[in-house]
């Protein structure tokens, strides 16, 4: 385990315990990996938008869970001292994630701690309280069991098969965004190594399966769950360089009903807009992209008749991150100089699940099965200006794939079927709120990343907009 002490002055809290040092190159001979640990790094394609685990209940402990358990704290030394694992709560393609309680919590400075602040704010101690002593001791009684609470956090085991830089890019921004905190995004609470294992110690936030709510959800509920995740994307699309999560699904955002609070976890893949980029056609002004869309090969000479048998053109390459089914259209033709804009698709995806009631909503199994599904909805005229903007051409034979595509408004009619399920097969059409809804989806579904809507304009947008009132009688009215 390395014995660094924290160094940064500037995050808002003293950082448990033996702090994740930067400057310690993981790649080091004692962490036991050598070289091959680039060679087996992972693809960066997530298989699916759904974990296998959520949140279990902590009685009912697998054995081969709890085997699991024990050797990891067995193996990674001075964890026991520190966390004492309860339940394995979430396995992804980067990471195993435990529910662990703090044994420690008390000796260190926990102003990341919602609840804990929350509860500071209505249990004041009992002692100033006027009562015969036996009830005084009743309610001290009480106040001590309070305090004596187990606190929870996540551990997140990164699977020894990430590379360091990897592993390293996800502390660096979670610290960056734990310095600038937002109720809506996962701060990082500390990290540890020992030899090649890294984990990450979070805040642990009670959360429901996406799949047994969202089903269920109004839309006053999407607009309070949007309105939380889009807060979220703000913070990260504002930092000083934005912070691009690249990888914006129901299971990166913990989501609790009840309480209606949700946050944005899951930097694994996250990366500062501009990183790696080269410039894109799409980013160039809209007179320059057209005069070089019109005189372009596929412009002037049309669709070629086939392809070299031995193309020695280098093939391009570019950043394609993220879960299958959410990625934007710019990522799926290849865009060298992709934005934050990318996460807004991946949240309409979100959106569009929930309206639809279908999970997931795409469901290709590889890109080109991807530009497919986008095709059919938004029709192949939109599409082929949307690869041409990239410098890509789109073409395609298929029948389903109409010139017009369909609107929004039918495609979660027929999802739901409230195309024929009116009086004698009539359309049931949309409620004036659920309209609203989709007119907020069409700005998250522009395939100009340009003129999709940004987070900070999202949360102005009608749908996500929260009514500022001038006193409260005015809200009483209400
Ligand atoms: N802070 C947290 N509190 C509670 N549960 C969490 C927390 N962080 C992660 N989890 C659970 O663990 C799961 C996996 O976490 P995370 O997404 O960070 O790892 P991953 O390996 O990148 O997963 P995936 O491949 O699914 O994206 C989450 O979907 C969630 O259920």
């Amino acid at each position: 385990m390395t014995t660094t002490r924290p160094r940064n002055a500037k995050v808002p809290f003293q950082i448990h315990h033996d702090e994740f040092d930067p400057d310690e190159d993981l790649d080091a001979e004692d962490n036991g990996m050598g070289e091959s640990r680039g060679d087996m790094e992972e693809e960066d394609i997530q298989e699916d938008g759904y974990s296998e685990y959520s949140d279990e209940s902590d009685e009912t402990v697998d054995a081969a869970v709890r085997e699991d358990m024990e050797r990891f704290t067995e193996t990674f030394k001075g964890i026991k001292e520190r966390f004492r694992l309860i339940n394995r709560i979430g396995e992804g393609t980067f990471s195993t994630v435990y529910k662990a309680e703090d044994l420690e919590y008390d000796h260190y400075d926990n102003s990341w701690d919602l609840e804990e602040k929350e509860n500071t704010k209505w249990s004041t101690p009992p002692l100033k309280k006027r009562k015969t002593d036996m009830q005084g001791l009743a309610d001290l009684d009480e106040y001590a069991q309070q305090r004596r609470r187990p606190k929870y956090v996540a551990i997140k085991k990164i699977y020894v098969t990430s590379s360091p830089s990897r592993i390293y890019n996800e502390l660096e921004l979670l610290k960056d965004i734990t310095a600038r905190p937002c109720d809506a995004v996962c701060p990082l609470i500390t990290a540890f190594r020992h030899t090649d294992q890294v984990v990450a110690v979070l805040p642990y936030f009670r959360h429901t399966d996406f799949r047994d709510y969202f089903r269920n959800m109004t839309v006053p509920d999407m607009q309070i769950y949007f309105r939380s995740l889009f807060k979220a994307l703000a913070a990260i699309h504002g930092a000083k360089i934005p912070i691009i999560h690249r990888d914006i699904k129901p299971t990166n955002f913990l989501y609790e009903p009840d309480k209606q609070r949700g946050v944005l976890v899951d930097f694994g893949l996250a990366e500062r807009e501009g990183t790696d980029s080269k410039p894109c056609l799409c980013r160039k002004s809209i007179p320059e992209r057209r005069h070089r869309v019109q005189n372009s090969v596929a412009a002037t000479m049309g669709p070629s008749n086939g392809y070299p048998k031995n193309d020695s053109r280098p093939s391009r390459r570019a950043n394609r991150a993220g879960t299958r089914g959410f990625r934007a259209p710019e990522v799926l033709f290849k865009c060298t100089e992709q934005t934050t804009k990318i996460d807004i698709w991946s949240a309409g995806v979100m959106l569009l699940t929930i309206l639809s009631k279908r999970f997931p909503f795409f469901n290709s199994a590889d890109d080109v099965e991807a530009m497919i599904e986008i095709a059919t909805i938004f029709g192949l005229r939109r599409m082929k200006m949307c690869a041409y903007m990239h410098g890509a051409v789109f073409e395609s034979n298929i029948p389903t794939i109409g010139n017009a595509g369909f609107t929004l408004e039918k495609i979660i009619l027929w999802s739901t079927c409230r195309n024929d399920s009116g009086k004698d097969g009539a359309e049931v059409p949309l409620t004036d709120e659920e309209k609203m809804a989709v007119r907020f989806l069409e700005r998250c579904f522009e395939l100009d990343p340009n003129k999709r809507i940004s987070a900070e304009e999202a949360l102005q947008h009608e749908f996500l907009r929260e009514e500022v009132y001038e006193d409260e009688d005015e809200m009483n009215m209400l």
